[in-house]
């Protein structure tokens, strides 16, 4: 069990831990997937529905939930904004009640839980690159809260389970993750940009397109889940790519890559935009022994595809 915070801090188990679960000493693994289909979409699990060891339950995780596990990977919550915004009050629930009840279930069950955290607990941050000890700079009461300050929420209660009861935590913050069976509609930047580029129509930058992000590829992300989740640390541990654009910059290389004759166009933005985002890797590459392998120029063009397979458009030849 780790007993140290990878920030340094001391947090000291008053309890002790559950009796960790007899499936984690089982010889096969089995996966339960738990999802309300909010924003999720069954076809991206048709490869394993019918599987012996694979089980989907439709399920809003702001509702208690009985299985036997000995690991929680807790992602359950919209993450694109236009998602998040659109029903704030169900988001703060699912952040706060949902994460009660998975740590409610890893608590009766003895399982180590997951906590995909994200780089928005560093609000518009005032810190570049952003460090894990860096506490955020966090509009409390703005139209992005339900989301910033609900992952806050989700990470203290998290903290207060693993020293009060003893729980097994590992928290991940997150940084822009995209990749291919991403909803075409989601709404966020990458897969606003390709599908805008297949389609042949003006790619929207949101002013003033300064604004910086980091995107990872999303088996790098994988991948750094599973290492936390495996490993001794607690986090919270930023997992993302530190290669930093401008979304003006993503514009012309979504351009570049998919369709040269596409225009950009500047539209407006919405409040609270962080203007700045890069994560500082140090302690996923020394904790975890993980760093991304994929660029962004790699990355794009595997979304690309998929993309163009979903929408029926194939790629022009002269393209
Ligand atoms: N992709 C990113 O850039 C990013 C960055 C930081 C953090 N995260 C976090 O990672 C997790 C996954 O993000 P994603 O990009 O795959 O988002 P997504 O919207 O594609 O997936 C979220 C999933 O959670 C499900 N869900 C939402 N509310 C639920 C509820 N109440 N009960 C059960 N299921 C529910 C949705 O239906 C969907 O399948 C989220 O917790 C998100 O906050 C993602
Ligand atoms: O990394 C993270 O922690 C967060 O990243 C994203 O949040 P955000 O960066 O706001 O996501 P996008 O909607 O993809 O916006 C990125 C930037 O692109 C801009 N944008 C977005 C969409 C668009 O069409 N054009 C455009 O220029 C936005 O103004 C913003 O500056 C995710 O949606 C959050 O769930 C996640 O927690």
């Amino acid at each position: 069990m780790a007993k140290e915070s990878s920030n340094g801090d001391q947090h000291t188990i008053t309890r002790p831990p559950p009796t960790p679960s007899p499936l984690r000493f089982s010889k096969f693994f089995q996966v339960i997937a738990v999802d309300n289909y909010f924003t999720g979409s069954k076809d991206n699990l048709k490869k394993w529905i019918g599987h012996p060891r694979f089980e989907l339950i439709r399920h809003d995780v702001t509702q208690p939930l009985l299985v036997e596990v000995d690991q929680i990977y807790h992602l359950a919550c919209p993450a694109s904004p236009i998602f998040y915004k659109y029903n704030p009050v169900k988001t703060i629930k699912t952040n706060v009640i949902g994460t009660l009840n998975m740590l409610g279930l890893a608590k009766r069950v003895g399982a180590r839980i997951l906590l995909t955290s994200t780089s928005e607990v560093y609000g518009d941050p005032l810190e570049h690159p952003q460090k894990e000890e860096y506490w955020g700079n966090v509009n409390p009461i703005g139209v992005r809260s339900c989301y910033d300050e609900g992952k806050r929420v989700a990470e203290t209660l998290m903290f207060d389970y693993h020293r009060q009861h003893g729980i097994e935590i590992r928290i991940a913050r997150i940084f822009n993750t995209y990749g291919p069976r991403m909803n075409i509609d989601d709404g966020r930047v990458v897969s606003n940009f390709i599908a805008q580029a297949i389609r042949g129509e003006s790619l929207t930058v949101q002013a003033p397109g300064t604004q910086t992000r980091s995107f990872c590829y999303v088996s790098d992300m994988v991948d750094g889940l599973i290492r936390l989740m495996g490993g001794d640390h607690t986090g919270p541990i930023n997992i993302g790519n530190p290669g930093e654009f401008t979304m003006m910059e993503l514009a012309e290389t979504v351009k570049e890559l998919v369709d040269p004759t596409v225009q950009v166009k500047i539209v407006e933005n919405t409040p609270d935009d962080p203007r700045q985002r890069k994560p500082d890797i140090a302690k996923a590459k020394g904790l975890l022994g993980w760093e991304p392998k994929i660029t962004l120029r790699e990355g794009l063009p595997l979304m690309e595809d998929d993309f163009r397979q979903r929408l029926a458009v194939p790629k022009k030849q002269n393209n």
